[in-house]
Order: structure tokens, then sequence, then C-alpha cells
């Protein structure tokens, strides 16, 4: 279904991808792209939905370059990074519209746009504007967009970032229960705890380098030995027994409403974590990896890799 062949790309000087070789085979089925902030994610994910074509090497997707294509376009959906929507629209009006664009009237547009609401979990509250929805809310309708069409391969870039741990469940159930039904999801993230909950076969990109393909499973090791810095935001003093409970915790420290926790193992722990805060077993608003420390983790399997 993808096919990555050298493939680069350039934003002038700067390398954004270096050249890439790999395959995704067709059918459903989820793999995960990981690496921390200024990986190369985005720009891959560019390349495969047609967005930039590539600086150099070979990019195809079905069988064709996707570069303003609109044969592949037509068969692939997108929830590109962030949380940009027109606020004071209405998510179906706003639905509707992205459906004319993409050549839908009539009949076939109402039938699109009930059924991908319907998908996500959305039908009894499109009618709502984008300011009243909670970001996970916003982020069920740019999915809901982005399967309109019924595309077979299913591009989103870090769509996880800010999410309540609820909504974050709600968006990982749905799209395991796409990938079950046939379609194809590239999901990117910079969580290998998010990731390995969705899926066994990941990338892992580095400063613009595919420096793995394959289980998640070599890559836990690897986490594992080194602790992951979490920021848990709520109220801090009932997150900290909660957290000093944890066999996983390496280190503890506390902000005016938040407490930093240094874990081992956080493919153990985030999941009881979400579980606990959807639950509502603990007061947690938010939940924030801190990059610097996975940039710490990258460069060392960066010198384990070279
Ligand atoms: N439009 C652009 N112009 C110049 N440089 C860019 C542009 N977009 C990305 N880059 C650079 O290319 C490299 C890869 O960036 P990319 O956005 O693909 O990484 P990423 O893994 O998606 O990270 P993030 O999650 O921070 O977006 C980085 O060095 C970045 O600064």
């Amino acid at each position: 279904m993808i096919v990555l062949d050298r493939a680069s790309l350039r934003y002038g000087p700067i390398l954004g991808l270096s050249p890439t070789t790999f395959e995704l085979p067709d059918g459903g089925g989820i793999t995960g792209l990981l690496g921390p902030n200024g990986a190369g994610k985005s720009s891959l994910l560019q390349l495969l939905s047609g967005l930039l074509p590539p600086s150099g090497g070979d990019v195809r997707v079905f069988g064709q370059a996707p570069f303003r294509n609109p044969a592949v376009l037509a068969r692939l959906g997108l929830v590109p990074e962030g949380d940009r929507l027109p606020t004071g629209l209405r998510a179906d009006r706003w639905l509707r519209m992205m459906g004319e664009l993409s050549g839908l009237t009539g009949e076939a547009l109402n039938a699109a746009v009930a059924k991908a609401l319907e998908t996500v979990g959305m039908a009894d509250r499109a009618h709502l504007t984008f300011t009243r929805m909670s970001k996970g809310m916003r982020q069920r309708i740019r999915l809901a967009q982005a399967l309109m069409h019924g595309p077979e391969l299913l591009i989103l870039d870090e769509p996880f970032n800010g999410l309540d741990p609820e909504a974050r469940l709600t968006l990982m159930a749905l799209l395991r229960d796409l990938a079950e039904k046939g379609t194809r999801i590239l999901v990117s993230s910079h969580i290998l705890g998010e990731i390995a909950q969705l899926t066994d076969r990941i990338l892992l990109l580095f400063r613009g380098r595919l420096l793995a393909e394959g289980t998640v499973t070599e890559i836990r090791q690897l986490l594992d030995r080194h602790p992951v810095e979490l920021r848990l935001t709520g109220e801090a003093q009932v997150l900290a027994r909660w957290a000093v409970e944890q066999p996983e915790l390496a280190a503890m420290r506390m902000e005016e409403d938040a407490v930093v926790i240094s874990v081992r193992s956080p493919r153990d722990i985030l999941p009881r974590l979400q579980k606990a805060a959807a639950e509502g077993g603990i007061p947690l608003r938010a939940l924030d990896p801190l990059d610097l420390n996975l940039d710490a983790v990258f460069q060392y399997l960066t010198k384990d890799h070279a």
C-alpha cells in the first residue's frame, strides 16, 4: 500500500527526512510512527498524504506518487497535527462544507456526514459549535472529516496530544475498531506508551532518520531501562499519594498544581494511570510526557544503533 524508496524531504537547507526506505503492506492494521519532536514524523506523513513532493527518491501510495494526485487522495484520509477549527461554526455544518469541497453533494453528502458522525460517536452532539466542544470531541470531529469519503488509508499526526485520559482511550478504541474493519492506519506519536497500547508495529524516527522498523518489544526494553518523566496536572497532593504507591516510580517532584514523576516501565504504569483517571479514581486534568527526557532516551537509542 505504501512504498518509500530512498524518499527524502528538504526544507531549503534543512533536512526534514533523510533518504528513507520502507514498505507497508495492503490490508488493515495500525502502524505507529514514533519519534521525539523534530524527528521527521510530520515530514514523512506530509510526503505520504501528498501535501509535499519528495526532494529525492520515490514515494508510492496505492502504487502511485501521491503529490497532488486526486486518485490517491480520494483513497486516503488525513488528520493533521493540531486543533485548528473555525471556532464559532457548528460541527455538522463544517463537515458538510468539507464534504462539498471533496465533491460530495445531495443524498451522498447527507449519508457520508451521518455515517462519519456515527462512526466517531458524535451523531447527537454535531449541532454544537466547536467552541462548546471539548478537545476530545473536536478531535473526533476531525477524524469524522477524514473518514467521510471511506478511506482505505488513514493518517493521523499526533492525534493524542493534549487529550484528557478518557478522550485518549475513546480515540484509541475508535482507531482499533477501524483497523479491525480493514482500514490501514498510520499514527504518529512521541510517546511509546501510546503507540504500544495501539499496535505492535512501529517505525522509529530520530533526527530525520528511520532508526528501526518492527515490533515495539526491543524499544520497550531499551525504554524500560531509562526512566521517563511525566507531568501529572491536577490536585498535586492526591496525585502524589497515588504515585508513591506505584512500583515503577523512580523519582518525584512537586510543582504548584502538578507532580512530575519519573517512571520505569511506562508501558505498565500508563494504562493504569489512564484507567484510574477515567474512572475518577485520581484528580488528573492533564498528562504530559516531558520531551527533554524522551529526547535523552532517543539519543541513547541512536548510540545503541549507530
Ligand atoms: N516548514 C518547515 N520549514 C523548515 N524546517 C522545517 C519545516 N517543517 C519541519 N522542519 C524541520 O524538519 C525537521 C523534521 O520536522 P518534523 O515536523 O517532520 O518533525 P516531527 O517529528 O513531526 O516533530 P513535531 O512533532 O515537533 O512536529 C525538524 O528539524 C524541523 O525543524
